[in-house]
This record gives C-alpha cells, sequence and structure tokens, in this order.
C-alpha cells in the first residue's frame, strides 16, 4: 500500500489573502497555554485550522500547515458515522476544581485525567483521578502523563491509580523504549491498563516505529501534526493498532478535521479527546462545536466574522504568525506538495 500522494499546495498569496490570526484565552490553563492563537484560512472547501504550539520549530509545524490546507482547499473524505462520542479533559488541577470543569462537557461516557504535572506529585494525581471516580461513577477514565514519568514511576503510579479502574495511560514516559518496558511489565503484572502513545507518534519522525516496535496497545492521533486527515488515516491503517483521535486544543475549525477522522475510521472503540472547544472561554463560531450527550455531531462549522473580529489577534502576534505560514509554506514547497 502505497502512502497518499500529499495533495497540492495552492498559491501561498491565495492562502495568506485568506488568513486570520485569533487569539482566544482558555478557560482553564491546559499544558501551560492560557490564551491559544491560531491562524485560520478559508478556500473553496471551506475553513482550515493551523495552529502548531509556539514552541514548535518550523519543520515540526509544517504538517500543521498541510492539515489545514486539506481542510480549506481538499474537504474530507466520507464519513461512516454521524457522531463521534467524546471524553472529557481534566487538565492537573486540584480535586476541589474537578467539578466545575467537567460541568461545560455535559453528561459524557469517558474522562481524560491528565497526571505527572511538573511540580505535582502522585498524591494530586490520586486525589485528581478519585474525584473524577466519586462525580463520574460509570465513566470510563484514562489518565495522560504526557511522558512525565520514569518507567519505576510510571509502574508505581498505575498500581497506586488501577483501582479507580483506568481503560488506558497515555503516553507514560517519553521514549519508545520506556513504552514498551512499562507495556510488557504491565502485562506480566496481570494489570488491566493498556499503554497508548501520543507524543511517540506525532512527534517522532517515524510515526510507524510505536506499531513496529509493539510498544503499545493504541494509538491516540491528532490530524494536523500528522499533515491532515488522509496521511493520519493511512498511518494508522498501516499501524494496525486501535486509534483514539484527539484534538490539537484548536477552535471549533480544526476539531471539524478530528471529526472528520473519527467519522471516517472503520472502528472506533474509544471516546475520542475531542470536546477541548469546552475548555475555551470563546470560539470562531456560533454553532461550536462541543459535546451534546457525550458525542459531537459530524457537520461543518459556520466561522463568524463577528468572532473573527472579537478575538483577532493584536497586530505584532498577526505578523508573526503569517511569517510563520510562509515559512512553513516554503516547508511543504521544498518537500514537493505542490
Ligand atoms: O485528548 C484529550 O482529551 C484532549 C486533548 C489533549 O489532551 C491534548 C491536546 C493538545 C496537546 C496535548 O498536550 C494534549 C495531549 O497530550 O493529548
Ligand atoms: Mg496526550
Amino acid at each position: 500500500m502505497a502512502p497518499p500522494v500529499p495533495l497540492p499546495l495552492p498559491p501561498l498569496e491565495e492562502i495568506e489573502a485568506s488568513a486570520h490570526v485569533v487569539s482566544v484565552p482558555m478557560r482553564v490553563k491546559f499544558r501551560g497555554v492560557l490564551v491559544r492563537e491560531a491562524l485560520l484560512v478559508r478556500g473553496p472547501a471551506g475553513w482550515g485550522e493551523f495552529c502548531p504550539f509556539l514552541e514548535y520549530d518550523d519543520a515540526e509545524s509544517a504538517p500543521w500547515l498541510a492539515s489545514a490546507v486539506e481542510a480549506a482547499w481538499h474537504g474530507f473524505p466520507d464519513p461512516v458515522r454521524a457522531s463521534v462520542p467524546v471524553n472529557a479533559t481534566v487538565p492537573a488541577v486540584g480535586p476541589g476544581a474537578v467539578e466545575g470543569v467537567l460541568s461545560p462537557f455535559g453528561a459524557v461516557g469517558a474522562v481524560k485525567v491528565k497526571v505527572a504535572e511538573k511540580g505535582q506529585d502522585l498524591a494530586d494525581d490520586v486525589a485528581r483521578v478519585a474525584e473524577v471516580r466519586r462525580l463520574l461513577p460509570e465513566a470510563g477514565i484514562k489518565v495522560d502523563a504526557n511522558g512525565g514519568w520514569e518507567v519505576g514511576e510510571a509502574l508505581t503510579a498505575l498500581d497506586a491509580l488501577a483501582p479507580f479502574d483506568l481503560q488506558y495511560v497515555e503516553q507514560p514516559v517519553a521514549d519508545i523504549a520506556g513504552l514498551r518496558a512499562v507495556r510488557l511489565e504491565l502485562r506480566r503484572r496481570g494489570a488491566p491498563v493498556l499503554v497508548a502513545a501520543d507524543e511517540s507518534v506525532r512527534r517522532q519522525d517515524d510515526p510507524l516505529r510505536v506499531a513496529r516496535e509493539d510498544a503499545a496497545d493504541l494509538l491516540v492521533i491528532k490530524a494536523p501534526p500528522l499533515g491532515g486527515v488522509r496521511r493520519a488515516l493511512d498511518i494508522i491503517g498501516r499501524a494496525g493498532l486501535p486509534a483514539v483521535v484527539s484534538s490539537a486544543l484548536d477552535t471549533s475549525v480544526g476539531i471539524r478535521a478530528g471529526v472528520a477522522l473519527a467519522a471516517a475510521l472503520p472502528d472506533l472503540p474509544y471516546a475520542c479527546g475531542l470536546a477541548t472547544v469546552s475548555l475555551m472561554a470563546g470560539d470562531v463560531t456560533d454553532a461550536s462545536l462541543v459535546p451534546l450527550g457525550g458525542a459531537l455531531p459530524v457537520r461543518d462549522v459556520q466561522v463568524s466574522g463577528e468572532k473573527l473580529l472579537h478575538f483577532a489577534a493584536a497586530p505584532d502576534r498577526r505578523l508573526e504568525w503569517l511569517e510563520r505560514l510562509r515559512r512553513c509554506y516554503a516547508v511543504l514547497a521544498a518537500a514537493g506538495q505542490h
């Protein structure tokens, strides 16, 4: 099976002419981010979102542009379902704040809880997960360590967290050899917790290495860092592992791409991490892609001109994003995507 041919790039001037840069405050701090910036583009197929995190260099950010171009100039593959089950996402807050964080997500069947936050300890993680379990006795719970543990710490932490009944742990340790070690040791102990890879897929030169090295039971997949929905579908197919689609902390425009990916997957065994608009204090549409009854509908997003104005980034930030757009365009063009 040959990898998908890169989709043609429209002329840079056409992308630039359609660009809007927004700056949307978060309702709650998430991965250190208090204000989320994004560059939105509009093409013949609709809107696309280019929002690599600020610390990413151009090589890592360029696939995010390919993803935005796919959404706006090419559209998405056909869906096989009309809605996508999603989880609530709980940042590394204290137990007293959990109920308030969960409430805007409404009734969800699953919750992802951040753990292993720098400056916190295992007691903080246990207290947070215990509070989620207390509030939602029936929910599927997963935890995401963002590679914050060493192998031994991960095993100790998962021992302490397993009684709360976890579906899986996302990226317990930073590297692939460590993931494999955690996974094999959990199995040897007969522990029911599965291991999911996130950064080891999206921040690796070879997104298939995790699968080849048997280092995870499932993959957490975000469309933008992999270069869009078609490329992500191809990688999931080649990996041959179950996939959970997750957000890039995007506005509803970027979430639409995640929904398209989840909607096109033949199997979707877990709720997806696509409800993160509920963590934001604003959006670029009047009809946000936020969960209703624990699911997102598969539908397009109408961007509001008023909202674009309201959340327009300051002129210096706009210029910086336009520069970033040009540099990432050059990376894609040099790689033959034109
Ligand atoms: O998966 C979810 O429930 C929400 C999305 C989410 O957790 C993330 C979005 C963007 C950046 C990441 O640090 C983070 C993740 O690690 O999965
Ligand atoms: Mg993750």
